[in-house]
């Protein structure tokens, strides 16, 4: 059985029971890794789940325990659509939430929309998300001032991506986690921390999305999923008797703690 698939299980009464619930132990996770580390990373989900934790977050109890200024904020996939497209998910998290918090803008880390620097390259705009993550994870690891001058960051060693403290990731009613879809060769990949995603099932059909691969450098991953629509992929997902290329929600986990978050709709199937 995968490890998604062996992950606690948390059910929570209805959707607005998930988001705030969700909302609240984020904000603990986050608080906790800042005295831990001094920083905080979170990784966001957009779809319907996603945005409704973070509409909860903007009202969620002793949210100030967090100190916004130290925190990374990364998404895990992004519809390739012009800047400030309602569909895009980063429209939609600063909508949300985003915009009312006292965040560092330049660690807010939009994926790139489809008429900016890279144009309509949505392949272009995956590699230079994968640089920013890669920068990023070497800053982390303290790579950049081990690095003899003059050499390339991969010769150092890094291009590694940074260990975020929360990955989210809302499960599609076909399984799919961030922008990686059943059958798709995304969800194969092995080598890549970013691409992009064409002839997507669900519009937009041009998506950036992290891959498994990044996805398996969180400590925590976060799957959620509410309402009766979600039913079917959840009990797909965690029979165990499907692998990531079929179910991709089930090769998405974390490096410490990988957890469902779910409805009572969600969970209703065996
Ligand atoms: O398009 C997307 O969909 C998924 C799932 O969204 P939901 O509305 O079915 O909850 C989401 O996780 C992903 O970020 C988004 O781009």
């Amino acid at each position: 059985m995968s490890a998604a698939a062996s992950a606690p299980v948390l059910v929570h009464r209805d959707t607005d029971e998930l988001a705030g619930a969700t909302a609240a132990r984020l904000v603990a996770r986050l608080a906790q890794a800042q005295s831990l580390r001094g920083s905080a990373s979170v990784v966001l989900t957009g779809g319907r789940n996603g945005n409704a934790l973070l509409a909860a977050l903007a009202t969620a109890e002793g949210r100030d325990a967090v100190d916004f200024s130290r925190l990374d904020v990364w998404w895990g996939d992004e519809r390739f659509l012009p800047e400030g497209d309602p569909e895009r998910n980063v429209t939609q998290a600063r909508e949300a939430v985003l915009d009312a918090l006292p965040l560092d803008a330049a660690r807010v880390h939009p994926m790139a929309p489809s008429d900016g620097t890279y144009g309509d390259d949505a392949s272009a705009a995956a590699k230079a998300y994968a640089a920013e993550l890669a920068a990023a994870g070497a800053e982390e690891a303290g790579a950049e001032q081990a690095r003899p001058e003059g050499a390339r960051a991969e010769e150092a060693g890094a291009g590694a991506v940074p260990a975020f403290d929360v990955l989210l990731l809302g499960v599609g009613p076909d399984t799919h986690v961030a922008s990686l879809f059943p059958g798709h060769p995304a969800v194969a990949e092995t080598e890549r921390h970013v691409v992009a995603v064409h002839n997507a099932p669900k519009p937009p059909p041009v998506r950036i999305s992290l891959t498994l691969p990044a996805i398996r450098t969180a400590r925590e991953v976060w799957l959620l999923a509410a309402g009766e629509d979600k039913a079917d992929a959840v009990s797909r997902a965690l029979s165990g008797q499907f692998g990531p290329e079929e179910a991709p929600a089930c090769g998405a986990y974390g490096t410490e703690r990988t957890l469902w978050l779910l409805d009572e709709a969600a969970a209703k199937l065996p």
